[in-house]
């Protein structure tokens, strides 16, 4: 058969499987409406958004798949269909931290895909008061980086919250350098987040070690100062250039290749058992010897696996300290309930910040 014919024999059979796909994702999506009528059926206030079922489909399409395309495409894929499902049942509100271009808002997408409506806000504080006051279905905020740690503001979110943890996302990032000059030496300033600046610190000394580097709000606030100021730059994501049409004069300026960042999805469901799940804790101690001794032995003793500790001050009094703690299972887990119930003799407090299902990809 000539190449001609061959192609065209393919583009055939690849139009076929395309009206397949399509009229497989209506009947999908047609199920969806009728999972809707069944949660009205069943709850007087429903929940539409199920992240114990979405992460279960999506961990069936891993399984499922064979290649060539990646695990992160097809679960790419399949995250946008749900979105797209999830919006005929209802369109989802999602707060974080703004303006548009941040690595949060990506963060959103990854998550939520691009069915849902993004309300870009100001700070992380925000984003709590927003998602509690219910103008906001869920916020997405950034809990710790790879090789800047903590993000401080939404550590404190948590101790004051009643709002629940209800997914995490994980996002690797990738800082540029953006600018609309013609030469690196033209770069007076440079804005960005502050954990950017940190995040690129070795590669500003060695390049740009004279160039000023100012902190903002956010990177995508960064981008649009350098979109307007003349000989700035900015250090943010790729969105940001897109969206402030800037120029990448230098990518993957990040000190650390595996620079991730691991973002909470806050919410006001607790979100039943998968089998793959991480609990999120805080806890406090008294100010006396042993105290920390006391909070960890249960955990070891009862074979939990802690994946994080963290301290912040406690705010109440100098010198006193709370712990965010995240361990490997379910508050509902045997081990976790004896565990518990063991650190409840030594600690004053207990908080359960949420149990979710562990990021997918
Ligand atoms: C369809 C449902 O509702 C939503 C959409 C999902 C989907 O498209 O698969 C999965 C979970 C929910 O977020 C469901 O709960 O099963």
């Amino acid at each position: 058969m000539s190449t001609t014919n061959n192609l065209a024999t393919v583009r055939a059979q690849i139009d076929e499987l395309d009206e397949k796909i399509q009229n497989l994702i209506t009947q999908r999506a047609g199920l969806a409406t009728e999972v809707a009528q069944a949660k009205y059926a069943q709850e007087t206030k429903p929940v539409f958004y199920r992240p114990e079922r979405e992460v279960e489909v999506l961990r069936n399409v891993i399984a499922r798949n064979k290649g060539p395309l990646s695990n992160e495409t097809l679960t790419r894929i399949f995250r946008e269909i749900m979105s797209d499902c999830l919006a005929l049942q209802q369109p989802l509100k999602i707060a974080f931290l703004g303006p548009a271009g941040t690595y949060s808002q990506a963060a959103v997408y990854k998550h939520f895909g691009h069915a849902a409506q993004n309300i870009p806000l100001q700070t992380i504080e925000e984003v709590f008061r927003e998602v509690e006051a219910q103008t906001a279905n869920y916020g997405v905020v950034p809990v710790e980086n790879s090789t800047e740690g903590g993000v401080n503001q939404t550590l404190d979110g948590f101790i004051n919250t009643s709002l629940k943890i209800c997914g995490e996302i994980e996002l690797p990032i990738h800082h540029h350098l953006l600018a609309n000059v013609d030469k690196v030496e033209q770069i007076q300033r440079i804005y960005s987040h502050q954990q950017s600046l940190a995040q690129c610190h070795h590669w500003l000394n060695s390049h740009l070690p004279q160039v000023e580097r100012i902190a903002v709000n956010s990177n995508a606030e960064a981008a649009r100062r350098a979109f307007n100021e003349a000989g700035t730059a900015a250090i943010a994501g790729q969105m940001a250039a897109d969206i402030y049409q800037l120029r990448i004069i230098a990518s993957r300026i990040e000190d650390n290749i595996n620079n991730t960042t691991r973002f909470a999805v806050l919410g006001q469901q607790e979100i039943p058992p998968t089998g793959g799940d991480k609990t999120s804790l805080l806890l406090s101690t008294p100010n006396q010897p042993g105290a920390l001794y006391d909070l960890l032995e249960p955990f070891a003793h009862n074979q939990v696996n802690m994946t994080r500790i963290e301290s912040r001050p406690s705010r109440q009094g100098i010198w006193e300290y709370v712990f965010f703690v995240d361990i490997e299972g379910h508050i509902q887990d045997a081990p976790i309930v004896n565990a518990l119930q063991t650190l409840a003799k030594y600690t004053g407090l207990i908080k359960h910040l949420g149990s979710y299902p562990r990021a997918i990809l």
